[in-house]
């Protein structure tokens, strides 16, 4: 393994060796003592439809369980977070079937989101015209979801569980504030195959498991799979992470993509002391 490779898997904090079932549990432990130590009553997360949050969820919904059986008070909220009406709205009701949260909460994110589009455009119409206009709406649409999140955190005393985990943070694959921001990423540290193996531990079901990875945020290309954005597939990221040799091009094309969104894993730029 060449040296930019290691150094990366251990930043994102990849473990050599990986068990699902004692990283469910590890992970589990983890979000129930956080919640206990800070005080807090509930878990907040977004409910896509996707594998990525009905893991986090499966593992939240067990964790604050684990919390009220403990004699602790505590509640996971689900929250479904459409732009109108989105493509695969079954998957996200049967995520929510599978989690079986304590309370869900539709928040149609539609409404604000074109209401802010609309007067920025407004305001500076030149710089949302053309091809990438649809690509700058779709992180509106991500920072939406963040606001209606930290909005119901804030009222019941919630924290904002993100999904971020190792094959995103590779490719720098979130919104900046949008769903990059959050309070706890119990995901962290795991590939795209290690999150479906945690979630099969947990009870998940294949069809959502393997279903194709979307970030969904483009309205002119609706479930647009995560790889055909990347250039480059899972296995390949996770192949990457788990530090074995991949092909050269998609390689280099994982290094060019991790360079280039250093900003997105760091705090924001200070002046030098
Ligand atoms: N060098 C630098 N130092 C400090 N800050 C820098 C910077 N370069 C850009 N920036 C800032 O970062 C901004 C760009 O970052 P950002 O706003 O995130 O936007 P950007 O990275 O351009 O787009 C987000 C990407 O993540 C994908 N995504 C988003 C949300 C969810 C998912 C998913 O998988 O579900 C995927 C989305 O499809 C898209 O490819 C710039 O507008 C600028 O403000
Ligand atoms: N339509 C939505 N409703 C609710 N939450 C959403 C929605 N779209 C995105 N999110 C939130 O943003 C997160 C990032 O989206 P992302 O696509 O990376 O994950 P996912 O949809 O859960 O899994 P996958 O990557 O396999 O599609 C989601 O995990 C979820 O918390
Ligand atoms: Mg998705």
């Amino acid at each position: 393994m060449q040296d930019e490779q290691a150094a990366i898997i251990e930043e994102l904090g990849v473990a050599a060796q990986f068990d699902a079932k004692s990283e469910a549990e590890r992970r589990t432990t983890f979000l129930a003592d956080y919640l206990r130590a800070s005080g807090a009553r509930t878990y907040v997360l977004g409910i896509s439809g996707g594998i990525d949050s009905l893991t986090a969820a499966l593992l939240a919904q067990a964790a604050v369980r684990r919390l009220r059986d403990g004699g602790y008070a505590a509640e996971f909220i689900a929250v479904r977070l459409p732009y109108g009406v989105q493509a695969d709205e079954a998957d996200a009701q049967a995520a929510l079937a599978t989690i079986r949260p304590d309370r869900s909460v539709t928040v149609n994110v539609k409404p604000a989101a074109d209401a802010m589009l609309s007067e920025v455009k407004r305001e500076a119409p030149d710089l949302f015209e053309g091809a990438r206009a649809d690509f700058h709406f779709g992180n509106v649409k991500a920072r939406e979801r963040m606001i209606a999140q930290y909005a119901i955190a804030g009222a019941a005393r919630g924290l904002v569980i993100g999904t971020d985990h190792a094959a995103e943070a590779l490719m720098g694959f979130f919104t900046k504030f949008g769903d990059g921001a959050s309070d706890i990423l119990p995901l962290a540290g795991l590939n795209k195959r290690r999150v479906r193996a945690v979630a099969k531990v947990m009870g998940a079901p294949d069809g959502l498991i393997f279903k194709v990875p979307t970030a969904d945020l483009e309205t002119n290309a609706p479930l647009r799979p995560d790889e055909d954005a990347y250039g480059v597939t899972y296995d390949q990221i996770d192949d990457f992470l788990e530090g074995k040799p991949i092909d050269e091009a998609a390689r280099e094309r994982i290094l060019t993509q991790y360079r280039s969104t250093t900003h997105k894993r760091a705090l924001p730029v200070v002046p030098l002391t």
